[in-house]
């Protein structure tokens, strides 16, 4: 892909255009006039998501309500243009173009996902079977390629936003642009610390400024798709203190032949695909592409040798031709990945955002992958329960 500052200058200008127009746009609507809410779809810190019908239109949407207690409107308009802007990819959530204020919220409208997230589907400490895991998994890295090739990074990747459409992943869509940044720009760490998070930012103290890079994503989708497969998160933390990261990476760096416990049960050229995702030097990590290499071989030594089970051929193909009609020809290289990453002439950015780092994940003492009722919150062991946090951007 050319690094040339003219694309990523079109990309800022769409962005910023896409966010004036909103800006001008923005309605005070009473939801209740043009929507039936049917129920509540998620909740957190952030605010809500709720599947209302269309009172004129019968059409189902989700509309996604930030508090403006918590959300600055700069923060808002910036996820929903980014939200519109990245719409056209059929593995991104869809948008209906429409954004409005109510008093206590900004709200915005999506299509609405009829399975719910992917979090829903994974069988704790089981993981899904591989063949509903790949399907599941070369949409998401369509997805965040598409996010990639425009100088994006979502920063956010986890199964909760990874949305469904039926239980066995045969459509499934990336959603959730709260946190997405341009490669490049400067932000201050203060979030807290999720399994998803790379070793690189979980060493950067609160407060202390890095830049946005692609690599962060890279390591987070290593990380989903070790979750989807086993139905256990690798470690609590990537800290040198969790045990089970520093047994992953005396192995990761060759101090030892032994492939840690929880990874013995994926083949040569699975083990050698979360050695490029989930390399602890940064620069070293591959492009989330790369993973498409990987799909002709079996990922898990007990499973079935046929690498289709679950799918057809023809699904396949569907996504190979979807992949080839929406992507750019190329996503950044790991030399061009980090020169983007490293340089500083992002747009300055100011403002903040209210968010739940994690709203219903949890790691059990042996790092089973449960899911805490959303309302109740965790009930002890190393959970990981909503955090309200402030991100400064
Ligand atoms: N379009 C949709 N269709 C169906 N369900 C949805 C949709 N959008 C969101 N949800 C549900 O609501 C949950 C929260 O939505 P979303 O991730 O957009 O909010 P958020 O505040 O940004 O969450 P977080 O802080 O955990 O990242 C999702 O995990 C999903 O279960």
């Amino acid at each position: 892909m050319s690094s040339s500052p003219l694309v990523s200058r079109a990309n800022m200008d769409i962005l910023d255009e896409l966010q004036l127009i909103a800006a001008q746009n923005l309605e005070r609507l009473e939801v209740n006039k043009y929507y039936e809410v049917i129920r509540e779809l998620g909740k957190g810190t952030y605010g809500k998501v709720d599947l209302v019908i269309h009172r004129m239109r019968g059409t189902k949407m989700a509309l996604k309500f930030l508090k403006k207690k918590t959300t600055k409107l700069k923060s808002f308009l910036r996820e929903y243009s980014i939200s519109l802007y990245m719409s056209p990819c059929p593995f991104i959530i869809n948008m209906f173009g429409i954004a409005f204020e109510t008093d206590e919220y900004y709200v915005f409208a999506q299509e609405y996902a009829l399975a719910g997230d992917l979090f829903d589907i994974i069988p704790p400490q089981v993981g899904l079977p591989e063949a509903i895991a790949k399907r599941c998994v070369h949409q998401v890295a369509i997805a965040l390629d598409y996010l990639h090739c425009r100088k994006l990074v979502h920063r956010d990747i986890k199964p909760e936003n990874v949305l469904i459409f039926d239980r066995e992943c045969r459509k499934v869509k990336l959603s959730d642009f709260g946190m997405t940044r341009r490669a490049g720009s400067p932000v201050k760490r203060v979030s807290g610390t999720i399994p998803y998070t790379a070793p690189e930012l979980c060493d950067v103290s609160r407060h202390e400024g890095f830049c946005v890079d692609y690599s962060t994503d890279v390591w987070a989708f290593g990380v989903l798709l070790f979750c989807m497969l086993t139905g256990n998160f690798p470690w609590e933390k990537a800290m040198p203190a969790d045990s089970f990261y520093q047994e992953f990476i005396r192995w990761q760096r060759r101090r030892t032949g032994a492939v840690p416990s929880q990874w013995r049960r994926f083949t040569e050229q699975a083990l050698r695909m979360f050695r490029r995702l989930l390399s602890v030097e940064q620069d070293r990590r591959c492009s989330v592409k790369e993973v498409f290499s990987y799909f002709s071989h079996s990922w898990m030594l007990d499973a079935e040798t046929d690498n289709n089970n679950g799918s057809t051929g023809n699904e396949e193909l569907l996504v190979e031709r979807m992949k080839q009609q929406t992507l750019a020809s190329s996503s950044p290289t790991a030399a061009e990945r980090g020169s983007s990453g490293a340089a500083k002439g992002g747009m300055k950015e100011s403002g903040h955002h209210f968010v739940s780092v994690s709203t219903t994940s949890s790691v059990s003492s042996t790092n089973s992958y449960d899911r805490i009722p959303r309302e109740t919150g965790s009930p002890g062991g190393r959970m990981l329960v909503a955090t309200p946090i402030e991100i400064c951007v």
